[in-house]
């Protein structure tokens, strides 16, 4: 919790004066009773009307003085709070924003929601209270023992054992609801988690009729859920009605024994009035302490969630270092990587060299899960390498600061991501100043022209969130197109045709070798249509290469090649 408070730096003037207000609050507080007392004394007792307008008027100032106080502090106290979760959001987006995908896969994206929207949420509602009970609660506690004690010492007495029973029960509760409290932050997670998949993947769950079994499954999530809720308020609920009867029991002792204390002189009835809300302010400022203390285990479960991922440190950082800009343009290279993800057996990639210079096509082909999207990963820097060397230009990807290496690459993932906006503003994601003739150009290049055209509004058209609207063919375009936008001098497309057609696919192959001829171009594919022309066919099998060349020389020397080859080619299309 401290530890992110200490995010509260730019709120540091607000929070001295919220402390100041909330100080002459307290005040008001505890002078009312003696003021009331005195009238009770000297002007009730005494039948002194004038005393008790005089008095009477004087605490109807005090009173409305504390209450402005109050107001003022409990503006500034949702100031502060509100400020702190937008600065907490910023913090860990930015975090999220470089984290590598090791640390993507390490937190996966439900929890680092929750951890974003709900968990700070928490912390900005118990940050509230706490600037608004940290000082008022111990002050009017404090305060109060002194007043009372003042009034009347025989009758402190009371307090004194009543205060430390109060304190166990407080302490008993709370050990009790903070381990139960984090189990619920998890348990949110898992209902997040589950509301993820079944909305992203809503078709799937239709086509394979298993909305009962997701709902079932949501269900027992979310059943958990309640049953701890209900399990940590059974436990509070037991701490209101203890507190409030440790309350009566105090009010009716200190009225038992102050007004027997009346009878025999040696309290007056001023005294024993003030006492009786003294006591009250005491355990009133108790009872906030209560709340407070059941609010910061779940906002210390909260604050170590936020924490962990402020502290992930990225594992790919920029060179402190970076080496100079290279003269050479579009040169890739591999030097005996490997590459293992974190927590697997074995290697994605093992021992793998080759090099790529501009100008050229280089495929790369292998069987599922043979490590091709691994290997091209390791270009952009999205993972680094665990041994060898992964250069660009001449450069270790490493030595090179990462806006600087991905400004020379066109990276088509395997999957289409769009974003919500117009086709034109996801076409410029890469180029922002790119003229209309390059968008309409690169839409050429990627066979997208006539789809976009035919859409409502052209390039104007609104694509909806990750581009549903439209084919798996049409995303599939309109992300090829987004990276010829950008004019790289690396072009590197993983799987990115696989939703074509044929003759789509050749038709944007050969308008492609036309557009990048200068350029670097790296291919992953499935298919053999895909790569067989290109200048340099690398086959992958279980990490390693089988195999390097064009298609005639694999066909003769690598039998892997020769496997995938006779799988999809008829025997004439072989000869
Ligand atoms: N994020 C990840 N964490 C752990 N293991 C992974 C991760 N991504 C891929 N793998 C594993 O690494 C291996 C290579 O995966 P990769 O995605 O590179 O294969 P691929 O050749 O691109 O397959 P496909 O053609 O099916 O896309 C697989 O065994 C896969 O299970």
């Amino acid at each position: 919790m401290l530890k992110i408070y200490r995010n509260l730096k730019p709120y540091t003037v607000s929070i001295i004066m919220i402390l100041v207000f909330l100080f002459l609050q307290v005040m008001s507080d505890l002078y009312l009773p003696t003021l009331m007392s005195d009238i009770v004394n000297n002007g009730i007792m005494t039948k002194n009307i004038g005393y008790i307008w005089k008095t009477g008027e004087y605490m109807l100032l005090i009173a409305a003085g504390g209450v402005i106080c109050a107001v003022v502090a409990g503006f500034l106290g949702a100031r502060v709070s509100v400020g702190l979760g937008r600065i907490l959001r910023n913090r860990i987006f930015r975090r999220v924003e470089n984290f590598s995908l090791h640390e993507f896969d390490r937190f996966g994206s439900s929890t680092l929601i929750t951890r974003t929207t709900n968990d700070i949420i928490q912390i900005q509602t118990v940050t509230i209270m706490i600037i608004n009970m940290m000082i008022r609660a111990p002050l009017t506690c404090v305060g109060g023992i002194f007043q009372a004690y003042h009034q009347d010492r025989t009758l402190t007495l009371i307090l004194a054992i009543a205060l430390p029973v109060l304190i166990l029960i407080i302490y008993l509760v709370t050990s009790k609801v903070v381990p139960i409290f984090r189990q619920v932050q998890r348990k949110l997670d898992r209902i997040n988690l589950i509301l993820r998949e079944n909305l992203t993947g809503i078709r799937v769950i239709r086509a394979f009729n298993k909305i009962d079994h997701e709902k079932a499954r949501f269900e027992t999530a979310n059943k958990d859920l309640t049953d701890t809720y209900i399990h940590v308020n059974r436990i509070m609920a037991v701490l209101m009605p203890m507190m409030m009867l440790i309350m009566n029991l105090v009010t009716v002792c200190v009225l038992w024994f102050g007004s027997k204390r009346i009878d025999t002189g040696e309290m007056n009835l001023g005294a024993l009035m003030a006492f009786v809300q003294y006591a009250m302010q005491i355990m009133f400022s108790l009872l906030m302490f209560v709340m407070m203390f059941v609010m910061i285990p779940r906002a210390q479960a909260a604050a170590d969630r936020i924490n962990e991922v402020l502290s992930t440190e990225p594992e790919i950082i920029d060179p402190q270092l970076p080496e100079p800009a290279a003269a050479e343009k579009g040169y890739v290279e591999f030097r005996n990587v490997t590459f293992r993800y974190h927590g697997a057996e074995q290697s994605a990639i093992q021992n793998v060299s080759f090099s790529v210079k501009p100008g050229e096509t280089t495929a790369i082909i292998g069987g599922t899960g043979s490590g091709k999207s691994t290997l091209i990963n390791l270009i952009p820097r999205f993972y680094d390498a665990d041994e060898g060397q992964v250069l660009v230009d001449g450069i270790d990807v490493k030595a090179m600061p990462q806006e600087e290496l991905r400004n020379k690459i066109g990276f088509v993932p395997q999957k289409a991501r769009l974003f919500t906006g117009t086709v034109d503003e996801n076409l410029r994601y890469g180029k922002e100043d790119a003229s209309e003739d390059e968008i309409r150009h690169a839409a050429d290049v990627a066979q997208a022209s006539e789809f976009i055209s035919q859409m409502s509004d052209g390039y104007d058209s609104m694509l909806s969130e990750g581009g549903q609207n439209l084919s798996g063919g049409q995303k599939q375009r309109l992300s090829i197109a987004r990276a010829l936008v950008r004019r790289p001098e690396i072009y590197v497309f993983d799987d990115s045709f696989s939703a074509l057609d044929f003759k789509t696919d050749a038709k944007l192959r050969a308008a492609l070798k036309k557009d990048t001829q200068k350029a670097t171009v790296i291919i992953v594919a499935q298919r053999v249509g895909t790569v067989m022309d290109a200048d340099r066919i690398i086959v992958l099998d279980e990490g390693s290469v089988a195999g390097i060349g064009t298609h005639s020389e694999l066909l003769k020397s690598c039998g892997v090649y020769r496997e995938i080859v006779a799988s999809q080619l008829s025997e004439e299309e072989l000869a």
